[in-house]
Formats: C-alpha cells, sequence, structure tokens
C-alpha cells in the first residue's frame, strides 16, 4: 500500500517510530495508503534539518527566493490535474471544485508571495529636531511551524508556508493527518524547483503527537494555525508561556444578512455557494442565514427549490455539486447536530439525511441540509458544525438583525445583501467579523488582511500582515552630529 513519507532535509523519511496511520478515501470509506504516524523524533530531526538550512536561505538574496517562489507555482500550476485528482480522492470534494479552486489557489498562493516579497520594504522615521535617523529591519524569525486543516489542503498549507519561506524563514510544517497527500506530493515539486533541502520540512502525524511537538518545541519561534478553536486554545495554552509569536485562524460561524432590498437573483445564487461549498467545510460558509420579513416565504421556497437540484456524487463525477464529507467521525459529528437541531424544535426544511451512492455505499455523504430556526441562541445556531447545514430565520429590522449576527462568541466573517449604500456603511463597521463581503463571497484579493475576531482567532495572514507576522521587527536609531 502507498505510503505517506515525510519530508525532511529534502529527502523522503520514514517515521523514527516506524508506525502508520491509515488514510481513508471518504468517497468510498475504504482505506487507501498509509501515513507516517510521527512523533517529537521526526520534529526534532525536521527542526535540525531547517535550523541547518536557515543561515543560507537567509540570506538568500530576495530576487532568488521569489524565482523559486515562482517556479513551484508553475509546476503547481504544471501538475493541476494529478494534484487536483489527489486532493479530491482524499478529501472527498468534487474534483472539478479542487481543479478551479483548490489547486490554483496553491499556485496562487507561491506566486503572490514570490511576488510579494520583492516589494515588502521596511520603514524610517526621521525624528526631525533630534538629529537621529530611525529605520526597521524586518529580520526573518528563524525556524517556524505551521499547522493546517483538511478542509482545503494545499490550499491552506501553502497559505502558511509560502509567506514562511518568501520571508527567509525555514519551515517544519504539518498538513492534517485526515488530508495528507496533496503536501506530500508537494515535497517532489519542492526538489524540482529548486528549494534549498531543510528550507521546507514536512512532517505528517496526528495532532496530540507531531502537532504537539512543533507547538512545544523550545527553539520553534512562531507558530501559524488554522483549524479548530478549541484546537486553537490547546495550543494558545502551550505556546503563551514559551513567548511564541501565535497567528490561529479558527472557527466560523458566519452570519449572511439578506434584505429585500438586494439583487434577488445575484443573492439566491451565491447563497447556495456560500452554504455548501466543499460540503460546508469552509470556516467561511455563511451557516447562519438571516432574511428580511417582507422575502423571507419567496427565499425559503426558491433556496429549497434550489438546493435540492444540487447533484450529491462520487467526487470524481463532473456533474457532482456536492462530494463526501471528510471522515466517518466527521459525517457523524455533522449529523449529531442535525438531531440536536430538531431536538431543539428547528424544522427540517431540506435534507438531513445520509445519501448510498451506488458502489460507494460506505462513503460519507449526507445531504444538504436547511432547518428552519426561531431563536437564534439555540445550540445549532451557535456552535460551529463545519458541514453542509445552514439555518434560516426571518428578522424585522437592522437592529435586531445586527444583534442577532453579533449575538455569538465566534466573529470570521459576515455577508450582507442589500443595495443600500448607507445601511451597506453602517453595517460593516458594526459587524463583528474580520472580514465583511457586501454583496459577493469568499471573493479573495490575497494583499487583503485575513482572519477571524473573538473566538475566530487572533493575528491576520494575507498580504504584508503575514510577512510582518513572519518577520521580526528591529529599530535601528542612529544618531549623527551636524
Ligand atoms: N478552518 C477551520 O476553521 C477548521 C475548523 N475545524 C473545526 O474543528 C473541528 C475539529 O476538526 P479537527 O479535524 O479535529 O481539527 P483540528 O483543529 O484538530 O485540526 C487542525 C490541525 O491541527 C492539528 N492538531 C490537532 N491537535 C493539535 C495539537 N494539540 N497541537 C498541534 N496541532 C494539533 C491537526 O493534526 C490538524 O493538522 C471541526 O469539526 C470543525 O468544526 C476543522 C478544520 C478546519
Ligand atoms: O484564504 C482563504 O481564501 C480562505 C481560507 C479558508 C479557511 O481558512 C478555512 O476554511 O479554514
Amino acid at each position: 500500500m502507498k505510503k505517506i513519507l515525510n519530508y525532511i532535509d529534502g529527502v523522503y523519511t520514514e517515521p523514527v517510530s516506524g508506525q502508520w496511520l491509515d488514510n481513508y478515501n471518504p468517497s468510498n470509506g475504504e482505506v487507501y495508503c498509509q501515513i507516517a504516524n510521527s512523533n517529537s523524533e521526526d520534529v526534532a530531526n525536521a527542526y535540525h534539518a531547517a535550523t541547518k538550512a536557515f543561515p543560507a536561505w537567509s540570506h538568500t538574496t530576495i530576487d532568488e527566493r521569489s524565482r523559486i517562489l515562482l517556479k513551484i507555482a508553475d509546476l503547481i500550476e504544471a501538475k493541476l490535474d494529478n494534484l487536483a485528482a489527489a486532493e479530491s480522492k482524499d478529501n472527498g470534494k468534487p474534483l472539478l471544485l479542487a481543479k478551479a479552486v483548490d489547486i490554483p489557489r496553491a499556485s496562487a498562493n507561491f506566486r503572490f508571495f514570490g511576488n510579494a516579497i520583492t516589494q515588502f520594504a521596511s520603514e524610517a522615521h526621521e525624528s526631525i529636531g533630534l538629529n537621529t535617523m530611525n529605520y526597521t529591519l524586518r529580520q526573518p524569525i528563524g525556524v517556524v511551524g505551521c499547522i493546517s486543516p483538511w478542509n482545503l489542503p494545499l490550499y491552506l498549507f501553502t497559505w502558511k508556508v509560502a509567506p514562511a519561506i518568501a520571508a527567509g524563514n525555514c519551515v517544519v510544517a504539518k498538513p492534517s493527518e485526515v488530508t495528507p497527500m496533496t503536501a506530500y506530493l508537494l515535497g517532489e515539486i519542492l526538489t524540482e524547483a529548486g528549494l534549498p533541502p531543510g528550507v521546507l520540512n514536512i512532517v505528517h502525524g496526528t495532532g496530540p503527537s507531531a502537532g504537539q511537538a512543533i507547538v512545544e518545541h523550545p527553539e520553534i519561534k512562531a507558530i501559524s494555525f488554522t483549524g479548530g478553536t478549541a484546537t486553537g486554545a490547546s495550543i494558545a495554552r502551550t505556546a503563551a508561556p514559551m513567548f511564541k509569536k501565535l497567528s490561529l485562524e479558527l472557527g466560523g460561524k458566519n452570519p449572511n444578512l439578506i434584505f429585500a432590498d438586494c439583487d434577488y437573483e445575484k443573492m439566491l445564487a451565491v447563497t447556495v455557494k456560500s452554504s455548501f461549498a466543499n460540503q460546508g467545510q469552509i470556516c467561511l460558509c455563511g451557516s447562519r442565514i438571516f432574511v428580511e420579513e417582507a422575502i423571507f416565504p419567496k427565499f425559503k421556497n426558491d433556496f429549497i427549490k434550489k438546493v435540492s437540484q444540487l447533484k450529491i456524487g462520487l467526487p470524481s463525477e463532473s456533474s457532482t455539486n456536492i462530494g463526501a464529507l471528510v471522515s466517518k467521525s466527521h459525517l457523524e459529528k455533522v449529523e449529531s447536530y442535525i438531531k440536536i437541531a430538531e431536538e431543539e424544535g428547528g424544522k427540517i426544511l431540506f435534507g438531513g439525511k445520509r445519501i448510498n451512492i451506488p458502489n460507494a455505499e460506505n462513503g460519507y455523504y449526507l445531504q444538504p441540509t436547511i432547518i428552519e430556526v426561531d431563536d437564534d441562541q439555540c445550540r445549532i445556531n451557535q456552535e460551529e458544525v463545519f458541514g453542509p447545514v445552514v439555518t434560516i430565520m426571518p428578522f424585522k429590522t437592522e437592529k435586531e438583525v445586527l444583534a442577532m449576527a453579533n449575538g455569538i462568541k465566534y466573529g470570521l466573517s459576515a455577508t450582507l445583501w442589500t443595495t443600500n449604500i448607507n445601511r451597506t456603511m453602517r453595517l460593516s463597521k458594526e459587524l463583528e467579523a474580520g472580514i465583511v463581503w457586501v454583496n459577493t463571497w469568499l471573493n479573495r484579493d490575497l494583499r487583503t488582511p485575513f482572519g477571524g475576531v473573538k473566538e475566530s482567532g487572533i493575528g491576520r495572514e494575507g498580504g504584508f500582515e503575514v510577512l510582518k507576522f513572519f518577520t521580526e521587527a528591529k529599530n535601528v536609531c542612529i544618531h549623527y552630529e551636524e
């Protein structure tokens, strides 16, 4: 059976423990390969390779770093078909989605940071009257840790490692043990692109073993993490007393505010996507839908009709809109929330049931599910489900919907549908979220700050924000005589 090896010091390596984890194909529930079950010794080896590579990499010219990152981007693009097929098989997402979104974005991440690093400049402050000139050095931190989740595997893995190495750091990175395949395949690409050994080390394994070892490593000075809020809190508990820099991109339970004056057809089409793209397994999905009373009955009918037309099927089929959920345990978690919603009095308007796909009866398929609720504080409306489940609820006033949108511990993103510019300006300021989309969703410009407030995380990724995260600012103050 195929084995997913670590990539340490530019070489594919077996785990020190000699132990392996099973990797499942969500489309049929079968084990199809094995993953290195790494521990602190593998992390120590990866750290050793990284720290050895750091002096040369951090002194490599910006042009050369940029050239290598752009080459990696080109190679990912050239291998689009293979990588998309691997991603779809590993994660259960529709192949067409992997081809149109995941892999192009992984390539774009390297291309973006390959270019951005050539424009990243330090600041200078002249202290007039004091005869001093200050300038800020932005120096790489050293060895940093990147830990990524399973929902957008290569997309989010590269969103972290590309800026980290662009800024001159060396990295110990761990993709999710649930979807390790494309990060494994990236190793070959790094070698082919000429990335020096040790600059990016990829260690596979579970969170409590390999992940925790990265976070606990005394010499890994910064951690960039995307995943669940509970895991983020646990990482923060370990890393904070060690004074590590932390960037945490955590859960979301994002409100979708729909006003009667919106462009209705556009809103409807995009709301289907913001609800169920990637089986609803995107932290930015708008899983709490609030609709102005005047259009609520019409929206309810139209939304159910559109969602009922989505085709659930094998990820490899081109007609599939909704593939398999990522794992059996995740499927069970999502189902348990549908049950909770029913117990709380939520009305299942559509879906809620597993689907049997011929010849793939053990796959993790669930219908897209719409639940009408009348209390925005119920559990299904407050807790992150992270699956193809949305709630809908009517509202009367702007004030009321704002209170419901903000009445939650999360604050990642919010989507607003209205053509009223004054309302747009008011609500954009008041919504407690790191990202507000108006009349659009998941519309990304990689230069913009990306991240959440409240329990959705700390820090911002993207653009120069993340390059600042992956560098230490040092002020140099020079006094001169007239
Ligand atoms: N992007 C997001 O917002 C995501 C949110 N989630 C949410 O989290 C819930 C749990 O999903 P999981 O797969 O368990 O996500 P998770 O947060 O446990 O996993 C994300 C990454 O963190 C690693 N990890 C886990 N425990 C760790 C630890 N103690 N130290 C260091 N690394 C650790 C995992 O191996 C994986 O690479 C999901 O049901 C969903 O609600 C999950 C994945 C992504
Ligand atoms: O950077 C983006 O475009 C999207 C990021 C999505 C996540 O971080 C997520 O779903 O976890």
